[in-house]
């Protein structure tokens, strides 16, 4: 135990004697289960906060795409993410986001510097992973698992790094993919949320039968990651919530669903030339203004208008 990762970990009871109550584990209570669409940029966030999301998620595979134009294969940077975290949380400060940190940049260290990072933008959680860096998307092939001890050691460097603030960590593991396979990945769970995360997140299960596994025989909160197009089957909320999940990651969704509408409007133009026959494609002047915000600024800019003096 000495050597063990767990013998470093924050103890889950604070001095108070207290269970740890985060933002999302009041989110979980009030809930039952917390869908979080992946969203990218400020905008997007915009988007889920103007519909009353009350959490997203900061999807890596989405923000290296819109902000890179680059797959899901390790080429984003912890510093890249931490910045478009900040823009995302400071669009939409009412909605709760998990950022997805990926490994964390590193060994131990690397990790405690990006979750401070990240808790510094305002986010309320993260995803800490154990593949082999360069990491791949979860539903990839030729993933490759660090030993568990090591990333169990993260995760407890991680919840060291987090102290006292209102902050939820989520470990994931993606050793299903992997000789190991779902016992592993299982296994690997359970050691995590011992080592101090407050949820755990087996990465891509094959089917329902294997998710009811995970679910009967991981402690603590459960995540669930719905890619269209990936392995694992897609369910409702209310269906993950009677598997015995208690988080959604929707990741990909909004990222398809703009892809979708950007190759479809930028052919109407590449062929037309206009999008005068097509504007039921497009949010309108006003709608796109309200979305971000113009009525707020404008009321704040005319309370300080009158001290403005005048230039000649
Ligand atoms: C959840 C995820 O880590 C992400 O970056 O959004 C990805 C996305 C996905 O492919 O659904 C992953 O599963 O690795
Ligand atoms: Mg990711």
């Amino acid at each position: 135990m000495a050597n063990s990762p767990m013998a470093v970990a924050v103890k889950p009871l604070p001095a108070g004697g207290q269970p740890r109550k985060t933002r999302m584990h009041r989110l979980i209570e009030e809930e039952g289960i917390v869908l979080m669409p992946g969203i990218y940029d400020a905008l997007s966030a915009a988007v889920l906060q103007s519909l009353g999301f009350k959490a997203g998620f900061v999807s890596g595979y989405a923000v290296s795409a819109s902000r890179l134009g680059m797959p899901d294969i390790g080429l984003l940077t912890p510093p890249e993410m931490a910045d478009a975290a900040r823009a995302i949380c400071a669009a939409a400060p009412d909605v709760a986001f998990i950022v997805d940190a990926d490994t964390g940049g590193g060994n131990a260290l690397n990790v405690q510097r990006t979750v401070k990072d990240i808790i510094a933008t305002g986010a309320a959680g993260l995803f800490l992973e154990d593949q082999v860096w360069p990491k791949k998307c979860g539903h990839m092939q030729g993933k490759q698992v660090i030993p568990a001890e090591e990333h169990a050691a993260k995760i407890a460097a991680a919840r060291e790094a987090i102290g006292d603030a209102d902050f939820f960590l989520i470990a994931r593991t993606d050793a299903r993919a992997t000789t190991g396979g779902l016992n592993e990945a299982i296994a690997r769970a359970n050691l995590y949320m011992e080592a101090g995360a407050d949820a755990c997140f087996v990465e891509a299960p094959r089917s329902d039968d294997e998710m009811r596994e995970v679910c009967k025989r991981t402690n603590g909160f459960r995540a669930a990651n719905m890619l269209e197009g990936g392995f694992t089957p897609l369910h409702t909320p209310q269906e993950l919530k009677e598997l015995g999940f208690h988080l959604i990651v929707h990741s990909t969704t909004a990222v398809y669903a703009s892809a979708r509408a950007l190759i479809d409007i930028l052919k109407v133009m590449k062929d037309e030339g206009s999008s005068r026959d097509h504007l039921h494609k497009l949010t309108t002047f006003e709608e796109f203004n309200s979305l971000i915000g113009l009525k707020t600024y404008n009321e704040t800019g005319a309370r300080y208008e009158k001290f403005r003096v005048p230039s000649n």
